[in-house]
């Protein structure tokens, strides 16, 4: 089996020099601020990595959204989330964090999430465990839904079939109940919460590949379960997922939510106006009619 334990020392090394990027001004608008933000901690990144490791590949959330083609392969590629938590950047709620995979083969060896403003470094590799600032990790092993704080996200989907599902899928979890709902900001850090213990699942569906494919390996390294929002075989490219401490936990979340319809990542962008345009957003038919059958 090969080692790559020199990149992810490597890409541990770059993300925490990244995450120093803090003194950024501000331009015109919010928004120039954070894409700007955005678009120099990804350059960062890619440009130091692809110095030291030139035939690896990169997928990143800012080259994507500038036309980029998303495509993962056998090579090695180096997943990349310069900012998770843009608005919470934005806003100053703190918690924004810097999430890089490793993908071999189309399966991650390893995962980085440097949760800036905490100054807290999660990072696992493949059958080696999962680790905060080098202490081992452990989810909590919760098995009873009952005793369960559940992290999801609210998401950017503003359509009326994505708002209308996220909310009853929150208040069909509270109804079960379980301890408490929770939102971040920031899919990698919900994730990590997971992977630490302080909550018990998260679930989300319409995040990118970028936004979770780092913490997803560090949960399992964790001890944790990582599956498809149906229970079934997680695929980093679905923008569906559940994290959580026990098998137990995961299938009674995915009993109980509902999908909405979601572009997959590599699935090619929409055409607009006869140009392509970075569009991945959620669309599509109706949901599937044996979703009314789920358990409440
Ligand atoms: O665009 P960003 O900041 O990289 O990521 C988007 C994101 O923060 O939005 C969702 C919640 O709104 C999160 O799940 C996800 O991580
Ligand atoms: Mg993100
Ligand atoms: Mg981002």
């Amino acid at each position: 089996m090969a080692d790559w334990t020199d990149c992810l020392n490597f890409g541990i090394s770059v993300a925490k020099r990244a995450g120093e990027q803090k003194e950024v001004k501000l331009k015109s608008s919010p928004a120039d601020l954070v894409t700007e933000t955005d678009q120099r901690v990804e350059k960062i990144l890619i440009s130091a990595i692809s110095t030291r490791y030139p035939q690896h590949r990169f997928i990143g959330e800012e080259s994507v959204a500038a036309g980029e083609r998303l495509q993962l392969t056998d090579s090695p590629t180096w997943i990349i989330d310069p900012i998770d938590g843009t608005v919470n950047f934005v806003h100053r709620f703190p918690f924004v964090a810097i999430s890089i995979a490793f993908a071999v083969n189309k399966q991650t060896e390893f995962g980085i999430v440097y949760s800036c403003v905490e100054d807290k470094l999660f990072h696992a590799q493949r059958g080696r465990g999962a680790f905060l600032n080098g202490e081992p990790l452990h989810v909590s092993g919760q098995e009873d839904i009952s005793r369960c704080v559940v992290v999801t996200e609210i998401g950017a989907e503003r359509d009326d079939l994505a708002l209308s599902t996220l909310t009853s899928n929150i208040f069909r979890l509270l109804k079960l109940p379980v301890h408490g709902v929770r939102a971040l900001g920031t899919a990698a850090v919900d994730m990590c919460q997971v992977a630490m213990g302080g909550a018990d699942a998260y679930y989300h569906i319409g995040m990118h590949c970028w936004d979770i494919a780092a913490s997803a390996i560090i949960v399992r390294e964790a001890g944790g379960v990582v599956t498809d929002t149906d229970g079934g075989w997680f695929d980093v490219m679905s923008r569906r997922v559940i994290a959580a401490s026990s098998s137990a936990v995961a299938n009674r979340i995915a009993q109980v939510i509902r999908p909405f319809p979601c572009r997959r990542d590599d699935e090619e962008p929409l055409q607009s106006g006869g140009q392509l345009t970075a569009d991945r957003k959620c669309a599509g038919p109706l949901m599937k009619s044996d979703d009314t059958n789920k358990t409440h």
